[in-house]
């Protein structure tokens, strides 16, 4: 299972449908960034075979949701792990059977499985949003109750937003691995993320994994805000 960073380290979200422009920003981010991320905008423009060009520059980080009935998310385990990502995610949402055929389809590749993690509430999701779908007492609680289930069912770590992260660190300690979108560096735009943070704050939270995409990869020099962050997080 992949290395918990000493300070928070920067997965790289390369969101992109073209091959050609994720492998030139790997290539670029690599010696600034500890992990590269692909999500649903490259694997569905691209297939499984379009992540092997990846995979050689960093470790990768398959960020595709998974939210299904629980034979089906385990049979989604299991192909994933065939592309040796070093985390992938499920959605806490599907409750605990669900997460508990993940860890145990993720299991069935040994001790160099994937690590497993739950998305609890997306970091786009603010207060409004998640009332609208039903669920009362706002983001923080949601987050608090999903991560609870989650862990209990053999999830490894958790995706959260960065106003969370200590919240978690208070609940469960430092044993799951937090995986942190919604970073935003001071002055960036926050597009459609809710709940956001900057890298240094999220770090000093106690977040394992920093998200950063578009601060990233929307920069004229991507290579050089990658750098800037990585030098921000460890002076
Ligand atoms: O709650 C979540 C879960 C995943 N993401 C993913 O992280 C990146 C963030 O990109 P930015 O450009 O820095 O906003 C993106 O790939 C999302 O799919 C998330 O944002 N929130």
């Amino acid at each position: 299972m992949i290395q918990r960073p000493n300070r928070a380290g920067i997965i790289a979200a390369l969101d992109t449908q073209s091959p050609e422009q994720a492998e030139a920003w790997a290539e670029a981010l690599a010696p600034h960034v500890g992990c590269l991320k692909l999500g649903l905008e490259f694997f569905v423009a691209n297939g499984p075979a379009a992540v092997a060009r990846i995979a050689p520059h960093r470790p990768l980080f398959l960020d595709l949701k998974f939210h299904d009935i629980p034979n089906t998310v385990a049979g989604a385990v299991r192909s994933a792990c065939a592309l040796a990502p070093a985390m992938l995610t499920i959605h806490a949402g599907g409750g605990p059977a669900m997460v508990q055929a993940a860890r145990r389809a993720a299991e069935e590749f040994g001790p160099d499985r994937p690590a497993i993690l739950a998305v609890t509430v997306l970091t786009s999701t603010d207060a409004a949003t998640l009332s609208a779908t039903g669920v009362s007492g706002g983001p923080a609680q949601q987050v608090l109750r999903l991560a609870r289930l989650a862990l209990e069912a053999g999830a490894d770590g958790l995706v959260c937003s960065p106003r969370e992260v200590s919240l978690l660190r208070d609940a469960h300690g430092t044993g799951p691995l937090l995986v942190v979108p919604g970073i935003r560096p001071a002055g960036s735009a926050a597009g459609d993320q809710s709940r956001i943070a900057t890298p240094e704050e999220t770090a000093d939270a106690g977040a394992d994994w920093l998200v950063i995409g578009r601060p990233i990869t929307a920069a004229p020099d991507p290579a050089a805000a990658a750098a800037a962050i990585a030098a921000s997080l460890h002076p």
